[in-house]
Parts: C-alpha cells; sequence; structure tokens
C-alpha cells in the first residue's frame, strides 16, 4: 500500500523542487565562498560533496511537514538534507522549543540541524523586523553551510491570503503576484549563485493537506498563537475574510486566489521588460526624461519607467508606495506649473523645461 494521499502529495511536491535544484546546479557554475569578487576562488564549503538542501522548520504543521518530505525524498535523489529553526526570542521558552524543533528534525533524519537565536530589531514593526532577522540568519546558515537552496513551508492558503492582502493595499499587479515559487530572499537580489536560494514547494499545496501528513505521521507540530492572534491582519484574514469569502462565493477561492498571483506575476514580469526596454527611448541625449516621450507611453508602462527612475535616484524602493508614483505621474499626464514632490529617501521630482528632473537633494 501506498503512503495516504496527503503524504504522497508533500512529497511529490517535494520531488519536483528537488529536482529543479539539481538542474539548475547542472546548468550553473558552481558558488565560490567569498561572493562575487574576481579571483574569489575558495570552493563553497560542501563543494565536491553532494549539495544539501535546507529546510527553514518554525515546527509549525507546514514546515514540519515540509521537513519530512524533504527527509524522505533527498536522500533518494543524492541529496544531502538538513535544517534551521530560528529562535526569533520573542516569546519565553522560545529557545526551548527552538531546540526541540531541531531535535524533532534530527529524528527525521535532517543533518546538518541548528537553532539560530536572532536579535530582533524595531524597523518596519513587528512582523517585519522579525521577517529580516529570520532571513538575515537564513542567508547566514546557507552560506556557512553552502547549501544549493533553502525551503519555505508557504501554502496556497498563504499564497491566498498574500493575495489579498496585496488587493487591499491597491498598489497593482506585482503586489496581487504574491510570492515567488523561487527567489533570491530580501536582500538577496544580484547577488551571485543567490538568485535561486529560496524556493517554495507548497505553493500549490493546501494548508490541510499539510496538516494531514503530520496527522498521519505522527508528527508532533507547534501552533504559532500569533496565527491565531486577532490582533494580527494575517491572521483575522485568515479565521474570519477567508472563511466569509468562500461562503460568499464557494470553495475555489482559495485555488483561484493562487491562480491569480501567477497569471499576476506573469504580466507584471512582461510590463517590467517593456518598461526596461521604453525608458531608453524616452531619454534625451543627456540622458534626461522627456515629457512628452513619457506621456505617449501606455500609463502602466509609464509608471514603471517613473519607479525605476525614482528608485535609480536613491529612493528605497519598500518606502515608495503607488501614491508617490501617480504624483510624479502628474507632472507628466496633470501639468498645471505644480512644484517638486518629496519623495522617501529625500529624492525630489520636478518638471524643468519639458524634461523630468529625478535627483537626490
Ligand atoms: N522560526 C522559524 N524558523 C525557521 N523557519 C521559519 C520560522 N518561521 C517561519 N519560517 C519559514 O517561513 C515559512 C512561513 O512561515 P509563516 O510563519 O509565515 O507561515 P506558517 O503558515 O505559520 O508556517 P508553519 O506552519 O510552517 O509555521 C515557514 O513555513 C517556514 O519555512
Amino acid at each position: 500500500m501506498g503512503p495516504h494521499p496527503a503524504v504522497a502529495a508533500i512529497r511529490l511536491a517535494v520531488r519536483r523542487v528537488l529536482h529543479d535544484v539539481l538542474t539548475d546546479l547542472a546548468e550553473r557554475p558552481a558558488p565560490v565562498r567569498g561572493g562575487a569578487g574576481r579571483g574569489a576562488l575558495l570552493p563553497a564549503p560542501g563543494a565536491g560533496s553532494p549539495p544539501l538542501v535546507l529546510v527553514a522548520c518554525s515546527g509549525g504543521a507546514d514546515s514540519m511537514a515540509l521537513a519530512s518530505a524533504l527527509a524522505f525524498e533527498a536522500p533518494k535523489l543524492g541529496i544531502r538534507a538538513g535544517g534551521v529553526t530560528i529562535d526569533h526570542g520573542l516569546q519565553p521558552g522560545s529557545d526551548l522549543r527552538a531546540a526541540e524543533v531541531a531535535t524533532r528534525m534530527a529524528a527525521l533524519g535532517l543533518d546538518p540541524v541548528e537553532a539560530v537565536t536572532v536579535r530582533v530589531g524595531r524597523e518596519g514593526g513587528p512582523e517585519a523586523a522579525a521577517r529580516d532577522a529570520r532571513y538575515a540568519a537564513l542567508d547566514d546558515a546557507a552560506n556557512r553551510f553552502g547549501a544549493a537552496a533553502v525551503l519555505l513551508g508557504h501554502t496556497r492558503d498563504d499564497q491566498a491570503e498574500t493575495v489579498l492582502l496585496g488587493l487591499a493595499r491597491g498598489s497593482g499587479i506585482r503586489s496581487l503576484s504574491g510570492m515567488p515559487e523561487v527567489s533570491a530572499g530580501p536582500g538577496g537580489h544580484g547577488a551571485p549563485g543567490r538568485t535561486h536560494r529560496y524556493r517554495r514547494p507548497f505553493l500549490q499545496v493546501d494548508r490541510q493537506t499539510a496538516r494531514k501528513a503530520c496527522m498521519v505521521q505522527s508528527l508532533p507540530v507547534w501552533d504559532d498563537p500569533h496565527n491565531i492572534d486577532p490582533a494580527y491582519t494575517r491572521s483575522r484574514l485568515r479565521h474570519e475574510g477567508l472563511p466569509a469569502l468562500e461562503k460568499a462565493l464557494g470553495k475555489g477561492v482559495v485555488e483561484a486566489l493562487a491562480r491569480t498571483a501567477q497569471l499576476s506575476r506573469d504580466d507584471a514580469d512582461a510590463l517590467d521588460a517593456w518598461a526596461a526596454e521604453a525608458e531608453a527611448g524616452v531619454r534625451d541625449d543627456d540622458g534626461r526624461l522627456e515629457c512628452a516621450k513619457l506621456y505617449a507611453l501606455p500609463p502602466a508602462v509609464r509608471r514603471r519607467v517613473l519607479r525605476r527612475a525614482v528608485v535609480a535616484a536613491g529612493s528605497p524602493a519598500g518606502s515608495l508606495f503607488a501614491r508617490h508614483i501617480e504624483e510624479v505621474d502628474r507632472l507628466i499626464t496633470g501639468w498645471r506649473g505644480q512644484g517638486a514632490i518629496n519623495l522617501p529617501g529625500r529624492v525630489e521630482a520636478r518638471r524643468q523645461g519639458g524634461r523630468l528632473v529625478i535627483r537626490q537633494g
């Protein structure tokens, strides 16, 4: 008799991603320790031995299911499987819990296994600060172990919630595109050998399946009290918003939202590529943006060109919202002699003699 359908589903999802990791490794040159610099010729730790894939495991049902599937599938493909759990130090006893999660991962056969304690700052609010600290620690562990990939346990339900949160922010299709299946992680963009570091095998797997897989494998799981705390927006969405939507629109809502994410991602990527190409054509010989040419672009492309220019001038991408770009856009489409526009990062945009001047003050 084969495994329970829930276990089969999580294993299949992980197997697919491990195949992608292997394909990727075969196609790109081995990463080097010490970053991008020319002459950084030291092999990454573990180079020459079988590739290592780490799971980021909180001890919750999703990532415990992921850890179990990784432990089962990796050896069959000649991959070493390890795990990292992060102790954010935000609740009493979190260190003991992290140690217990590490023990559970080791019991699954993962090796190496590590519990890492981080210091969570304050920047951007408690959730963002915890996430930043977590990814920094995961990056560090991946570098130290020379891991080919780090797996995250986000499910289709998490994806649906992310799409709804993006929709409520009202900032365009990029924010509807949810979480990518493969990414460099925050701060890793452009870093060599890192663009494919983080992978989310469960984006097509629903939360119930992951939980069921833990249950039938008798894996103990830890339920984060934050996940049911109505003080958190995501928690309210999970326990009130989505059930209400399902009641009104039917059971397929979560799946439809996850599909929306994928379609939106493809559209957003295409528009970004269009904007990157269009940018050269709207600059004069001195490289300044020409308002008349910008005006002729489709609004979706123009706003992207403007965003790129503002970021290039030094505005931090994370602090730049749709309303900022709309204001800059009005210098092109609603010109009535308005003054300079102040943007995050002390960047200023003004219209001068038919040109758009964007610079840091
Ligand atoms: N403390 C942690 N240590 C290691 N990885 C973590 C930790 N917290 C979150 N992660 C990773 O990020 C993923 C998403 O976490 P998040 O808390 O947003 O979702 P979740 O639905 O509660 O997931 P889980 O059930 O796995 O805890 C997790 O599945 C896991 O891969």
